[in-house]
Formats: C-alpha cells, structure tokens, sequence
C-alpha cells in the first residue's frame, strides 16, 4: 500500500504537485483512473489560455471573448461526430442543429452592430478554428491527437432574437458562482443577442415538471453575482427525460441551458437525445459546475479558486488553535467527494498544513510510515501540527474499523460517505492516550458547506463570464448537446 502520509516537502509534496501541475492531459491522471470519471470524457477541454477582455463604455454591454471550446455531451444518436485532420489530429466535433434539422433558415448575428465588432480585427471565429486538448507535445507529435470545436461568436446564427425562448437550470450540489453564470446568461442573451424571454426553472430538473418558470431579465439578476447558493435553486434527483422534454415543448422553450456536474450533464444528454427523437427545433447548452474540480479535461471549474480560499480561513483557525496549546493538532475536513483538489490546493497555498489526506492516494493509521508515527514525530519536533483531510479519504478505512461499508446514496445516486473528519479525530486522540499515555489539545473543523455557500470570487466571477458567454454563441449558432469552456 502506498504511504499517504509524509511531511513537507517529501512525498506529500511530490503526489501534491503531480497532480497540481496542470496543462498537460496527465495532470489529473491520478484522479482519471477513478471509474466515475470517465462520465466526463465528452466535456470540454481546456486548451492554451488566452482570453481577453474587451471593456466597452456600456458596462452593460461588455463581452468577454475566450479562446473556448465545445465538448460534446456525449450522444448515442450523434456521438462522436469525430474526422481526421492533419498530422494525425482528431476533430471531435459538437452536434449541430441541423444534423436533423437540414433546412433551417440563417440569420446575421446581431454582433455585428455591436460597438465591439469595429473595435476588433476579426471578430467572429472561423468554423475552423480549433482547440488542442493537450497543450504539452513532443515535437514529434506537434498538431496530432484531438481537438475541439473553438467555442465564440458566429457570423451566422439559426434564432431570431424574438423567436428565442430560453430557459436556465440549475442542478446538483452548490458552488460559488452558479448565480454569476445565470446572471452573465440573462444579461448576454438580452444585450448581446435581444432576446427577451428567460426563464429559471425552479429548483433543478424537477421543477420543469412541478413547478412555475420565473421570469428572468438583467433587472432581476443585477446583483445576484454577489450572492452565494442559486437564485433559481438546486436538486438531486427528479430527472424524467420525458416529462421534461413534455415540458419544455409544451412551454414552446427552444434554448435550454444547464448548469451542472456529472449527474446533471448525464441529465442533459438524455434532453438532448429525446429533443433530437421528437425533431424539435431545441438547443441544448451545459455548463460544467463542481466545486470539487474532478473533470478530468479541464484545468479548473467554476467557483475552485473561490472555495480554495474560502478553505484558508478554517486552515489559519486550526492552525492558531493547535499552535497555542501543548500537544496542538488542528484537523479540517475539505469537500472532496472522489478527488483531493480543493484539499490539496488549500494545503498549497497555506503552508501552515503539515499532513494533507486526499482520496486518490490511500493512508494507513499503524506502523513507521503511518498517520499515528507521523502525528507524533511531529508534535515532537514542532509541538503543534495542522492535518487537512478531504472528505472522501479513507472511506475503506473507516469502513473496515466499523466492519461496514454503508452504502446509502443520495437522491441522485451518489454514494453518502463515511464522516473521515470525526472518526480521524477519535483515533488519534485514543491512540495517544493509549499508546503514548498523554492527551493531545485536538480541534476539529469542518467548514464543508461554508467553503461553497459564498459568492464567488473577482477571478472566479470572470471565468463564469466566459463560460455563460461561450455556450450563448454556440446555443445561437445551432450547436447543441455541447458543454462550454474556456480556456
Ligand atoms: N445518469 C443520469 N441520468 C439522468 N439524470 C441524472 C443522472 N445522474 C444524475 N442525474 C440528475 O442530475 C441532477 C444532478 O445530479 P447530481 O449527481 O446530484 O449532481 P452533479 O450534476 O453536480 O453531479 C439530479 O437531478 C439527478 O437526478
Ligand atoms: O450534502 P450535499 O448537498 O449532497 O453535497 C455534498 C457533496 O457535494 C459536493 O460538493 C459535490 O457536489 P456535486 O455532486 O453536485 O458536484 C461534494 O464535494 C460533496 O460530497
Ligand atoms: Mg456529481
């Protein structure tokens, strides 16, 4: 088994910046080989980074234009729509509207007459233009292995402005940020495009079915960016494709934009597929969310960095409170369902974290190399330590100690994991009274949901920014069955 626990810098550090080092499609591989991942592989990838801001004297007006792209949400009707290119490249190309809809009518994309168009040399992206899912390549490979569609405005797009009724999701677990992206998709389909009918669908994917829309528009979500959570609301569970195509058809929806992780992205590939069976003249656009940054293709999601910092604050506690008593150990449980991320990001960026526990590589309490050895070789040498745990460490461990492994789920079938945090700190304080006879002063933190019920942060607010306004120009320019990201 391999030895999770070591101090820093040595093999902690190590596993840290492995999986910290990003930009190269090994950087999260230690993450990839865990089988939920794979539900992600049709997502878009973050490719180089470039995205440039273009300030406008409207503020209302400001459009951000990325170097984005277009994943597909993986379609059994369309999937994959993959060509060869050259130099051994593959194209994974998004499904588009007219893949069962040949005749439709083009429009000008009213970007065009946008104060922004004159200012910029060329403004919308060529259909040829591409995004490299791997940044880093060996100059015997340069231009080879899969690219994605670049994400941005089109010369021609497939809705008019007063045929758009558009409808805003919002699923799963929260994560700072989520109400930048519905603000940022109101107040670009209304400024940019003229759109005039939005509506949130209330409390997730069931609220198509079992609830009233709210009327949207950049009055009402003027200064929701500033709040944590979603205004629209969220949910597990409740997913019935049929009766939320039914939905969308009956209420004659043509634009529909969801917001979520791995479930609801599963979610949305169903609309997609079901809207394509019926031949309905309806887009499809997701936005990837998870606090826990576990999609594998892409660098970071949404709100991270927000609820990395957030995180600081419960490390510094537990760092002033271990360090002001004899035999101090702050422990602080992270989000961390299946990775390791936010655990390790904050540990990074703390350097007051002497231990940090992630779920991708496994720990053990007995022996040299154990958790038990490690504690108190530390509060030897330093009288004080600060162990970061993510929640989903040690699930086997805590399992096999109770000689259970509780396998409940949540509504959406996630499985309910085991509390690491409070059975970590049992052990180690009946170990040392045990063992070493002498009590250890422990305090435990668990800011869980405080670390994802915040609003997002000024970087955080950007990228949502650019998400929103990716999948935007993909939704008017036909493409569907696509999730959006920048890069
Ligand atoms: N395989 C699936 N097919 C259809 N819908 C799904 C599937 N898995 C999850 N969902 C739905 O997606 C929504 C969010 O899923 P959940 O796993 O809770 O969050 P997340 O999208 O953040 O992973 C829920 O409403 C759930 O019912
Ligand atoms: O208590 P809840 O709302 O089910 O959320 C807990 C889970 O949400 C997460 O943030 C992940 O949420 P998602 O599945 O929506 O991405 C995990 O880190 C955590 O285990
Ligand atoms: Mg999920």
């Amino acid at each position: 088994m391999a030895a999770a626990v070591a101090p820093i810098p040595a093999h902690y550090l190590h596993a840290a910046v492995t999986l910290a080092s990003h930009g190269n499609a090994d950087s999260k591989s230690l993450v990839s080989n865990l089988p939920r991942r794979g539900a992600f592989l049709g997502f878009g990838v973050r490719g180089r980074g470039s995205s440039r801001a273009r300030p406008m004297h409207d503020v209302s007006n400001i459009q951000l234009r990325a170097a984005g792209k277009w994943g597909v949400v993986r379609s059994e009707l369309l999937n994959p729509k993959s060509e060869a290119g050259a130099c051994g490249s593959t194209f994974e190309d998004v499904p588009h509207i007219t893949d069962w809809l040949p005749d439709l009518e083009t429009f000008p994309n009213p970007l065009k007459f946008n104060p922004a168009y004159s200012a910029v040399k060329k403004y919308f992206v060529d259909d040829d233009d591409f995004v490299a899912k791997d940044i880093v390549v060996n100059m015997e490979n340069v231009g080879s292995g899969l690219h994605f569609r670049r994400a941005g405005p089109r010369d021609k797009i497939y809705f008019r402005a007063e045929e758009v009724k558009a409808c805003i999701v919002t699923c799963g677990g929260l994560c700072p940020g989520l109400n930048t992206v519905i603000r940022e998709i109101v107040c670009a389909l209304w400024y940019q495009y003229g759109v005039r009918e939005i509506y949130g669908i209330d409390g997730g994917y069931r609220g198509f079915y079992a609830r009233n829309t709210i009327t949207l528009n950049p009055k009402v979500v003027n200064d929701i960016h500033k709040r944590g959570g979603t205004i629209l609301g969220t949910s597990r569970g409740g997913h019935d494709t049929m009766k939320i195509v039914d939905s969308i058809e009956n209420r004659g929806i043509n634009q529909v934009y969801i917001i979520g992780g791995d479930g609801t992205h599963k979610g949305a590939e169903a609309i997609h597929e079901e809207i394509i069976k019926r031949g309905l003249k309806v887009v499809v656009a997701g936005i990837p969310k998870t606090i826990d940054n576990d999609i594998d293709i892409i660098d970071k999601s949404f709100g991270f960095d927000t609820a990395v910092e957030e995180a600081q604050r419960a490390i510094n506690a537990a760092h002033v409170e271990a360090e002001s008593t004899h035999n101090g150990v702050g422990v602080v449980k992270l989000m961390g369902r299946y990775s390791g991320y936010i655990a390790m990001y904050a540990t990074l960026a703390s350097r007051d974290v002497d231990c940090c526990l992630i779920p991708e590589v496994p720990f053990f309490l007995e022996g040299e190399d154990g958790l038990y050895e490690f504690v108190y070789r530390r509060l030897r040498e330093n009288g004080h330590m600060v162990v970061v745990v993510a929640e989903g460490s040690g699930q086997e461990l805590i399992a096999e100690s109770l000689s259970s492994l509780d396998k409940m789920s949540d509504a959406s079938g996630n499985r309910l994991l085991l509390d690491v945090g409070l059975w970590l700190c049992q052990r180690l304080k009946e170990h040392f009274l045990k063992v070493h006879k002498e009590s250890i002063t422990l305090k435990y933190i668990d800011p869980t949901y405080m670390i994802r019920a915040v609003p997002s942060i000024a970087s955080d607010n950007v990228y949502c920014t650019l998400l929103a306004h990716s999948a935007i120009h993909g939704a008017m320019a036909g493409f569907c069955g696509f999730t959006a990201e920048s890069c």
